[in-house]
């Protein structure tokens, strides 16, 4: 193994001081099938500190949805617990926002009122001028400046994940989950809602965990990228610390002498 992957280089020095946002304990899923029960996810810990950025990568099927929307409250446990900020979760709530693959937005609405849907539920006591201010400044963010009256419909497929990850933003969360959110799109504007994602995030200073099949993306966004085993029993395989310099640039992680030794080391998890 690459000193550099070493196993002793698995803390975050910036993140030393910093509280776990996420503990995940003996996660266990089984869904129950006409062949029997599928055991998807089997003693699955993990542990995330607050402000961390960390992507989940596996091969197709292993389960990463499903650690997902259970961290979310989409999906029942079938074993274990889950924390966040040290509390037990039950059910879906404000404080952990997603970002799908498809935002699936309104379609009748524009892209303000889209953002503006989730504001109002958290922000009931907010006036209606500071609701409309959180929408358009994540709007603005997300380099939608001049969009805000647009319906969903007229925005392209990059455009609408843009208002996904605003509508995400606004809504303050402590943890940002992310399923495969640039999946859809074409590689430059998957590259331009990486930056934009990482701009807003190192702002905000959040917890973000994201799932991608794309080992690049995986480095380029991650301080640390989680290696899931393939199912049945799926769990944590391995993790990589990503210490590249924030805030990244694209050309510069891709010339570090490290970025390949990174790479393959992900690859070759992937591979066997
Ligand atoms: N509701 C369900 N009932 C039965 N089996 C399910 C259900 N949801 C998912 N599965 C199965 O559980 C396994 C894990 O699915 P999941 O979508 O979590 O994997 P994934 O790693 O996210 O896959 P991909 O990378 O292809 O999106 C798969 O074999 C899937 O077919």
């Amino acid at each position: 193994m690459n000193a550099i992957v070493s196993k002793e280089n698995l803390h975050i020095p910036h993140l030393d001081k910093q509280p776990e946002m996420l503990v995940c304990e003996e996660l266990r899923k089984v869904y129950p099938t006409p062949k029997g029960d599928y055991v998807v996810l089997d003693d699955l810990h993990l542990s995330i500190k607050k402000g961390e950025f960390v992507s989940i990568i596996g091969h197709s099927g292993c389960g990463k949805s499903t650690l997902l929307t259970m961290i979310a409250g989409l999906n029942n446990l079938s074993g274990g617990k889950i924390q966040v900020d040290q509390e037990p979760i039950s059910g879906a709530g404000p404080d952990r926002a997603v970002v799908f693959q498809s935002p699936s937005l309104l379609p009748w609405l524009t892209a303000l009122q889209n953002v503006m849907i989730g504001v109002k539920q958290v922000f009931p006591h907010a006036s209606k001028a500071e609701k409309l201010d959180i929408c358009k400044y994540y709007l603005d963010k997300v380099g939608l400046g001049n969009d805000f009256d647009k319906k969903a419909t007229s925005l392209s497929q990059g455009m609408q994940q843009r208002v996904g990850i605003a509508r995400a933003f606004a809504l303050k969360p402590k943890i940002l989950l992310l399923d495969e959110p640039f999946g859809m799109l074409d590689s430059l504007t998957r590259g331009e809602l990486q930056d934009v994602l990482l701009e807003i995030w190192q702002k905000e200073k959040i917890t973000a965990v994201a799932i991608t099949h794309d080992v690049d993306e995986s480095i380029f966004l991650a301080d640390r990228v989680i290696m899931m085993t393939s199912g049945p029993y799926a769990k944590i395989g391995d993790e990589l610390v990503i210490p590249f310099e924030r805030p990244r640039i694209r050309k510069e992680v891709l010339e570090h002498p490290a970025y390949y030794d990174y790479r393959g080391y992900l690859m070759d998890f992937l591979n066997h």
